[in-house]
């Protein structure tokens, strides 16, 4: 298997459970909800996407023929000799159209513990520690259980209410970034402040400026 990967970075962790955490992030080229080009983002399923993920030009991006190149890759941007446990989050694009058992078994064996966030479509492999899964509306949702569901607000197609007893652990609202991002954050606190399982998801790493 080839993994088409757009970019590897190491940062904080910016949004939801765990907010704040170091993790190399390693962002899998292409989605199945949108091309990824704007030409074709108003009629694409996922419409609001705030991310770039064509191709493999990004930051320490690139093919790479195996799992285990792909966990070098990865294990390179993680500092060396620190405390603390190695933490990968896969993203992209959509990270399960790609992140298969044997990549998880070569990130597992370089030490890292494995994150996973995912717009539910596919089902995911056995062996992930930590599952994000932020539902779209009009895509019809495949992973109902995991640790965290993060759904970008609001989507009046995809209302928390459709999601509140699903088999997850936290439940956030994350305010969809656009040129109403304002109005969206407050309609989202106004929400959470309303129905207390909801809590709300700031993505801490565009307040503060970092990837
Ligand atoms: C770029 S997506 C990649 C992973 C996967 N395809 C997914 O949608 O979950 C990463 C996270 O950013 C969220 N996101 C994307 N666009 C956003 C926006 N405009 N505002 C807020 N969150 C957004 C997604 O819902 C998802 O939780
Ligand atoms: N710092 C930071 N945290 C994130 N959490 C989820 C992200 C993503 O794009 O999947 C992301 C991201 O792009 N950067
Ligand atoms: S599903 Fe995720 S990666 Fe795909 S377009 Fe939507 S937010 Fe972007
Ligand atoms: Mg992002």
């Amino acid at each position: 298997m080839t993994y088409a990967v757009k970019e590897i970075f190491y940062t904080l962790q910016g949004e939801g459970a765990q907010a704040g955490r170091a993790a190399v992030f390693c962002r899998f080229a292409g989605c199945n909800l949108w091309t990824g080009r704007e030409q074709d983002r108003t009629s694409a399923v996922c419409s609001f996407c705030d991310t770039d993920f064509i191709g493999t030009d990004g930051q320490n991006g690139g093919k790479f023929s195996t799992a285990l190149d792909l966990a070098e890759a990865v294990a390179r941007q993680w500092p060396q000799a620190t405390s603390g446990k190695p933490y990968v989050v896969c993203t992209g694009g959509e990270p399960l159209l790609q992140l298969d058992e044997a990549l998880i078994e070569a990130f597992h064996a370089k030490g890292f513990e494995i994150a996973v966030e995912t717009n539910g479509t596919q089902a995911a492999p056995q062996g992930l520690d930590w599952i994000c899964v932020s539902p779209k509306a009009d895509a019809a949702l495949v992973l109902t259980r995991g640790d965290e569901l993060k759904l970008v607000f609001p989507q009046p197609l995809a209302r928390p209410e459709q999601f509140e007893a699903l088999d997850f652990q936290h439940f956030f609202l994350q305010p969809m970034d656009s040129v109403l991002k304002c109005q969206h954050t407050r309609e989202a606190v106004a929400y959470c402040m309303s129905h207390p399982q909801w809590r709300l998801s700031v993505q801490m790493h565009k307040v503060i400026g970092i990837e």
